[in-house]
């Protein structure tokens, strides 16, 4: 189906746009009192997330409320885990928590590649009806994690401040983390195959803890992963999140992917000098800033734009949206991007 708004596709591709297109990770959540009610009528994350109606209700929320130009799948990216035999847990205001985790070959050889159509049908059926519900209005976005991401939670079993378990996997047992991150690699082009095939207009890889990696080893254990994943993503236009990855942007620059995401503490000029112009940059508005005055928030986002110019870029914060935001602030950047960014055309 044409798409109504496609401003989005276009931007990634490098295509003229009329404005910047504009949404925010973590979007589909608990910034909204409306989505707060649909969680509360579900024992927690996992069954609203595992209910596709509920699922795609939550997903359409920013798109109805706040003015997105796209839709995120409301889903986790620690489904893989869970579908290639690693469930998890999602602990009260504690975030997630795997009762088993991987450490030896025998922990390993007890979990399988996700075939992401079965193992992860309640995310393929969500996005059928997002897509429907949708009519065009907006692109859909696919996601997943990153290899090393999800590696890092299914060794350490929780968050962590060092992930000190699964970086040392990487020095003590390499042959055994990279069977493990080959296994999330498939398992995640699967997953991501199968987004696409029920509807998901471009696909975002989220690589969260990349900023905990020396840059040897982020080349090694993570950026090849991803590499492979973009390899083989051919039908729609992928996106490259790396949370802290300042130390690796020359080398993204060489992924096969079409947008490339800078967190807050990458300059915006340095990153276009180091990524070159043929990559579509989004982000990077500090999400702290979403905390000032709706003056503050406006003069903040125009000077982010300011820097971004009319080239190839997708606004969003440099990381997700945090939950306590009012969400008339998150118009205010919201609406803010959508005028300033057809003024400066306007000037050219
Ligand atoms: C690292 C990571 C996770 N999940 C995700 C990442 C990568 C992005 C990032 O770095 O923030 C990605 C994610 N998680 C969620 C989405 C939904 C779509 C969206 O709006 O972006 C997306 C894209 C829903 C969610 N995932 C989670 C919630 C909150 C659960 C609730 O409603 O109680 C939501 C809406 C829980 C979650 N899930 C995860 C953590 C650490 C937590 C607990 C902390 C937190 O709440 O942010 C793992």
């Amino acid at each position: 189906m044409q798409l109504k708004n496609d401003l989005l596709l276009r931007a990634a591709r490098g295509e003229q746009v009329e404005r910047t297109p504009v949404w925010l990770m973590r979007q589909a959540g608990r910034i909204l009192p409306e989505y707060r009610e649909v969680r509360s009528s579900v024992s927690g994350f996992i069954e609203l997330a595992q209910t596709p109606a509920l699922a795609a209700e939550v997903t359409l929320q920013p798109v109805d409320l706040l003015g997105v130009d796209a839709a995120i799948i409301f889903s986790d990216i620690l489904v893989i885990p869970e579908a290639m035999g690693l469930p998890y847990e999602m602990i009260e205001k504690r975030g997630p928590k795997f009762p088993q985790t991987v450490s030896s070959a025998a922990d390993l050889n007890k979990l399988r590649i996700a075939d992401g159509v079965d193992d992860l049908s309640y995310v393929i059926e969500a996005i059928k009806i997002t897509k429907k519900a949708l009519n065009g209005r907006v692109p859909l976005i696919g996601f997943a994690g990153a290899p090393w991401t999800i590696f890092a939670y299914m060794v350490e079993g929780s968050g962590s401040k060092t992930f000190s378990k699964s970086r040392a996997m990487l020095y003590q047992e390499p042959v055994l983390a990279e069977r493990l991150l080959d296994m999330i690699t498939k398992s995640t082009i699967n997953y991501l195959k199968a987004q696409i095939a029920a509807g998901a207009d471009i696909v975002q890889i989220f690589d969260s803890w990349a900023g905990i990696l020396p840059p040897d080893h982020y080349q090694k254990y993570a950026l090849k992963y991803i590499s492979q994943i973009c390899d083989a993503i051919t039908e729609v236009p992928v996106t490259v999140f790396a949370k802290g990855a300042f130390f690796a942007r020359e080398e993204m620059a060489k992924l096969n992917c079409e947008t490339i995401g800078l967190d807050w503490n990458m300059g915006i000029a340095e990153s276009r000098r180091l990524i070159g112009d043929q990559k579509t940059l989004q982000g990077n508005l500090d999400p702290a800033a979403l905390y000032g005055s709706a003056a503050e928030v406006e003069a903040a986002t125009k000077r982010m734009l300011d820097q971004f110019g009319t080239g190839r870029h997708i606004a969003n914060l440099g990381h997700g949206v945090y939950p306590d935001i009012d969400p008339e602030k998150v118009k205010v950047f919201i609406n803010t991007v959508k005028e300033y960014s057809s003024q400066l055309r306007e000037k050219v």
